[in-house]
């Protein structure tokens, strides 16, 4: 690591174990750290290297783009059309779908990494960042594979950890009595492994859905759970998909007559989805969305399988026994496998001890979108808008013109 001159080296107590004493390495960086390897990072690396700008992305994991790669099944594709999930500066190819899979989505993004010749750290766990008033830099420390301490000391922090960093499992009374196998989705791959079983999915976010339709495909009989509303809404409408309708309609229309197009060009194709148990919220898809962050889902295949009764869905759930699930409504069916489709949250809290960017509540920035990229001292955040791919891109532009200027200074 050439970038990196090591300017102190002293043993330290590691503080995961403390009967473990490694060698405490100190680094410094003289030019932005990032922290996470995702597409935000990446982004992020890439905006600055057009600016003549390196950096230091540091990830947990021992590759980019962990989430796509590690902790996600393998029917997925992106929901969007390709151009809205594009990274700057560097289009899909011509030759990938409208709608990519995971594997060409991964093959773009190593592709990205190759062509900004961007070079990640792997295997460097942040647990710590703190900005040192006494000499104005960031103290970012990191555990390595064999718990080693590695202190990075530099002038910016970008955090690009994601708002999918952690699952979110919750507890529900009677889950420990449980015999057959409890798992996040982040753990599944394939419905294989499930045929002939009754599955039951909790949670009705696209995770949820799209693993019922899977679980569905393999011969397994998923029951879905939802225990309050859900948009779901065709993945495309009048020949266009959705999200683009969407986005154009907002161009001409307030958000609140787009909602009631968008729920009526649903009611035609799809129909009332409040018949099968999925209500919809109050609010629109839309409004939602931008109030929340609730994504609405975007229908593959799902709905067809719920309307033909090959998807049951429940209510929330009152309690798990040994080999049952029973409902607030007070129905009880037995299940040999259940599926947590819970989502997952921010872990910056965790780590950053800073509490003016990040909110110490769900670990993404106070101000709401376009505002939330830039806190004090050099402190980023990158892909916390809730407004996927699209809303890193904007955020890693942004920022890199941010350093760009104090670059030049
Ligand atoms: C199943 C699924 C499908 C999705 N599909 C779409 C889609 O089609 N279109 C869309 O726009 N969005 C989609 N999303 C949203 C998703 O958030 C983005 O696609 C994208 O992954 C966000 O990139 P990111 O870099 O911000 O976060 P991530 O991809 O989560 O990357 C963050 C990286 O930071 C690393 N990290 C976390 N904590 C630390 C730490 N303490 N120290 C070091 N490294 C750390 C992680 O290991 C990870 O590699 C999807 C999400 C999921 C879960
Ligand atoms: N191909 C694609 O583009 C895909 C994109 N994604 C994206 O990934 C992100 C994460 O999605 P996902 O994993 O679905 O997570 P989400 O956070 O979107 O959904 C979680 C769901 O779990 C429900 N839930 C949470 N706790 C419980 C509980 N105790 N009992 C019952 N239900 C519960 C929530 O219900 P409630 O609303 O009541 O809290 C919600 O319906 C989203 O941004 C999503 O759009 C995911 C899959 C595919
Ligand atoms: O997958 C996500 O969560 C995204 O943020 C991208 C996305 C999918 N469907 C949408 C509908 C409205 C805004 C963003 C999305």
């Amino acid at each position: 690591m050439d970038y990196c001159k090591e300017v102190e080296g002293k043993g330290v107590h590691d503080p995961f174990n403390k009967n473990m004493t490694t060698l405490s390495r100190c680094v410094w960086v003289p030019y932005p750290v990032i922290i996470g390897a995702g597409p935000s990072g990446l982004a992020t690396a890439a905006c600055l290297k057009q600016r003549g700008i390196s950096s230091l992305i540091l990830e947990r994991e021992n590759c980019i783009a962990s989430l796509w790669k590690l902790k996600t099944y393998d029917r997925l594709r992106l929901h969007l059309p390709k151009h809205f999930c594009q990274l700057p500066f560097m289009p899909f190819p011509e030759s990938f779908p409208t709608y990519p899979t995971k594997k060409q989505f991964l093959s773009y993004l190593e592709s990205y990494k190759n062509h900004f010749g961007l070079d990640p750290v792997f295997n460097k766990t942040v647990v710590s960042a703190e900005f040192d008033l006494r000499c104005g830099f960031w103290r970012i420390k990191t555990l390595g594979l064999k718990h080693e301490e590695t202190e990075y000391v530099s002038r910016w922090l970008i955090v690009a950890t994601g708002e999918n960093a952690e699952e979110v499992v919750p507890k529900i009374e009677g889950m420990d009595d449980f015999s057959g196998p409890i798992l996040h989705t982040s753990s599944y791959k394939s419905g294989r492994l499930f045929r002939g079983k009754d599955v039951l999915v909790v949670g009705c976010g696209n995770s949820g859905m799209e693993v019922c339709l899977d679980l569905c495909n393999c011969e397994a009989r998923p029951s879905l759970v939802v225990r309050a509303s859900v948009h779901v809404l065709p993945q495309e409408m009048l020949g266009r998909s959705t999200f683009g309708l969407s986005m154009w309609l907002l161009k001409w229309f307030p958000v609140r007559i787009v909602d009631r197009l968008l729920l009526l060009l649903s009611r035609f194709t799809i129909g009332d989805t409040g018949k099968f148990g999925l209500h919809r919220p109050q609010l629109g898809p839309l409004e939602l969305k931008s109030r929340s962050g609730k994504t609405p889902v975007l229908d593959v295949g799902t709905l067809d399988k719920i309307k033909s009764g090959n998807i049951k869905v429940y209510p929330g759930i009152r309690r798990i026994t040994y080999n049952a699930a029973e409902f607030v409504d007070g129905t009880k069916e037995n299940f040999d496998a259940i599926i947590l489709a819970t989502g997952y949250k921010s872990n910056v809290p965790q780590w950053l001890k800073d509490r003016d960017l990040f909110s110490e509540k769900d670990g993404l920035p106070r101000e709401p979108f376009p505002n939330g990229w830039k806190g004090e001292c050099g402190l980023y955040a990158v892909g916390f808008t809730k407004r996927g791919l699209l809303g890193s891109s904007l955020d890693a532009k942004r920022i890199a013109e941010d350093i760009a200027l104090q670059w030049k200074a």
